[in-house]
């Protein structure tokens, strides 16, 4: 029996009960670790995926599968934890994202950087393929913008970027110097309609969608001609594995960028009212995440993932709208229901 571990937060990690299958679990209660559980539980069935957190997880989560505490800071737990569990795979998702980051460098310096840290050393020490995660925010204003190759200046202007670019080169450096299976993937800002972001700069894209339908209205807080890449989860989860899964001679890097759309506020609330005319979209503009999004790729260049190891997307923007308004719709028909 092989486990596999995600660690993506202070409240939620997952080890997954696998037999032999390589697969990946989603961090709890994080924005893409709900996502993940969902995901893998619908493919591999619930009492395979262990969830684990540090805080109690609402009933939903808890009834949803086996549950387990750890934090990404305490290295003699992981190490506890992947050896009682013979972890093979660890997907490492624990972060301060960009806003949150910037109102508290201290706690992202810690988790994104220290927690990084125990992951390497634990994933060499004990041979596991580890994922971990960078961004669109590892690039910074002196990066090509449009595109952004997966080669380029990195002088990313945040805690969390400059922690994400480290996180880049120090899984690299492990790989060639020790050998391990490190596999990274530049997200965009990832788009799901059944968990909330955690305080990133892409959160509008996320939050637009239930205040469109609970109120018919919107307030941005960026400004309407922000362009950035944005990918729906399901293609960002699928994207994740599929590079886990693709052999190791198919990578002729070991980070890379993803890519689905990109798209402007402005881009959004236009296809948002094809289906909700009466929609309204007012801008209140937070410089920190201005700043933020301006410093940011507006598109990103992802041939290299197409060519190694075939990455396509499945949502362009219409079809996130669709799917976003039908989760959202159902959900409050259901909750008019009830
Ligand atoms: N959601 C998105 O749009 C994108 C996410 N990513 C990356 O994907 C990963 C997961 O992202 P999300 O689920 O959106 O993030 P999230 O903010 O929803 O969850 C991140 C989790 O990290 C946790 N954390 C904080 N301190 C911790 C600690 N000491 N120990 C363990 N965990 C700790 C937080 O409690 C939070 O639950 C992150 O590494 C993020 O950088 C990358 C690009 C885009
Ligand atoms: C794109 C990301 O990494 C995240 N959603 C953020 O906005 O900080």
């Amino acid at each position: 029996m092989s486990w596999h571990l995600l660690h993506t937060s202070i409240r939620a990690h997952q080890i997954m009960r696998g037999n032999s299958w390589p697969r990946e679990l989603g961090g709890g209660l994080g924005q893409l670790g709900v996502g993940l559980a969902n995901f893998l539980r619908k493919r591999f069935g619930k009492d395979n995926v262990i969830l684990s957190d540090i805080r109690k997880p609402p009933d939903h989560i808890f009834h949803g599968g086996p549950f387990i505490y750890s934090d990404i800071l305490d290295y003699k737990n992981l190490r506890e934890i992947v050896v009682n569990n013979r972890i093979t795979w660890l997907f490492h998702y624990s972060a301060l994202l960009s806003a949150i980051g910037e109102a508290n460098v201290s706690l992202a310096r810690a988790v994104n950087i220290t927690g990084l840290h125990n992951v390497l050393d634990v994933a060499a020490e004990h041979n596991l393929r580890l994922f971990v995660p960078s961004t669109i925010g590892a690039f910074g204003p002196t990066s090509p913008r449009n595109p952004t190759p997966d080669i380029c200046i990195q002088r990313p202007r945040t805690i969390y970027g400059v922690s994400k670019v480290h996180a880049e080169l120090m899984g690299e450096y492990y790989h060639y110097r020790y050998g391990l299976d490190f596999r990274c993937l530049r997200y965009p800002g990832i788009i799901s309609a059944d968990s909330q972001p955690g305080g990133g700069t892409t959160d509008y894209a996320v939050q637009i969608f239930h205040d469109a339908v609970k109120n018919g209205k919107f307030e941005c807080n960026l400004k309407s001609s922000t362009r950035l890449p944005m990918m729906y989860i399901d293609d960002c989860l699928r994207a994740t594995l599929e590079v886990m899964e693709a052999p190791a001679e198919s990578l002729s890097m070991r980070t890379y960028n993803v890519n689905a759309m990109s798209f402007t506020p402005e881009d959004l609330a236009q296809e948002l009212l094809k289906h909700i005319p009466e929609f309204q979209i007012t801008y209140n503009v937070d410089s920190v995440r201005q700043a933020i999004a301006d410093s940011w790729p507006m598109n990103f260049d992802d041939s290299n993932a197409r060519k190694d190891w075939g990455w396509k997307h499945d949502f362009d923007l219409p079809e996130l709208v669709t799917t976003m308004l039908n989760f959202h719709g159902s959900d409050t028909r259901v909750a008019q229901a009830n």
